[in-house]
């Protein structure tokens, strides 16, 4: 079952310059006729450059942002029309994001966003307890947040966003900034994540990160689809268009496909 279905989905911006002889606003296509499915219980990536729109569409998902042309449904909700219903269902993880309350601690924090999500008290103080052991933070549960270094941080990000048991977690470079052993934790509760039955839909730079744990992705280039499918579908793409090329990763594989994406823009 289709989780996500994203239809000709289109994003523009209009950017004002401040320069005065920019007389007229440009008008820049952030998203552009990009469709794709992501399936219940998957986890999905989303790859591309800087600037390619990967938070845009991340951000028309989870209805922060109106599409401009296209639609797009979470979980059979409309992106334009459902959003309050949609708000209730899934969670995101912006990376970087502070977006906690610095002066309370991280229990403190994970009950006051459970209980936007209208959780029982009693059920809150269990599932924060729970999380925060899943995360490695039960010994800084009292601790304010802002005591905490950049990983504790987003760590808790990741426990916050798992607050209301999502059916779909959306995470924006989640782990950027991390250290080594922190970024294998995160795999470990991602992978946890998607046991339980949550799907999650993740943007990264790091290639390593996606082919471990995509079952799918798409590539996007200037807000277009470059190529998508399994870790193995892309490699193959990536092989049609270098022959002669020995191409064994995604890495490879999305270089190739970025670097012939660019050549023809
Ligand atoms: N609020 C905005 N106003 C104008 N242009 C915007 C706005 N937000 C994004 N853009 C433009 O839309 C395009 C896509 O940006 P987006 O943030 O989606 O890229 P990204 O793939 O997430 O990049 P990164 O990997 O650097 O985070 C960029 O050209 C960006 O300048």
């Amino acid at each position: 079952m289709a989780m996500i279905s994203v239809n000709h989905l289109q994003r523009d911006f209009v950017q004002r310059h401040s320069r005065t002889w920019h007389r007229h606003p440009t008008v820049v296509h952030a998203v552009r006729d990009l469709s794709f499915q992501v399936q219940a219980g998957e986890i999905f990536g989303l790859l591309g450059q800087n600037g390619a729109g990967k938070t845009t569409t991340i951000k028309t998902l989870t209805t922060l942002l109106l599409p401009t042309g296209g639609q797009a449904t979470v979980a059979g909700l409309d992106v334009a029309r459902d959003y309050k219903a949609i708000r209730q269902q899934i969670n995101f993880i912006f990376g970087g994001e502070l977006g906690l309350y610095r002066r309370l601690s991280a229990r403190d924090n994970l009950i006051y966003f459970g209980s936007l999500y209208k959780l029982p008290p009693t059920t809150l103080v269990q599932r924060a307890d729970t999380l925060l052991a899943q995360v490695g933070l039960s010994a800084e549960a009292d601790h304010l947040v802002e005591t905490f270094s950049k990983g504790m941080t987003q760590k808790l990000q990741i426990a916050r966003g798992l607050i209301n048991i999502p059916k779909v977690l959306f995470m924006d470079e989640p782990t950027i900034g991390l250290d080594a052993i922190s970024v294998q934790n995160l795999h470990q509760i991602i992978l946890q994540a998607k046991k339980s039955g949550t799907t999650i839909v993740l943007t990264t730079h790091y290639l390593p990160e996606a082919e471990l744990l995509c079952d799918h992705l798409i590539v996007i280039d200037h807000g277009q689809e470059v190529a998508s499918g399994t870790v193995a579908d892309v490699i193959a793409q990536g092989q049609k268009i270098a022959p002669k090329a020995q191409i064994a990763s995604l890495e490879e594989a999305y270089i190739t496909l970025i670097e012939r994406s660019a050549a023809h823009v």
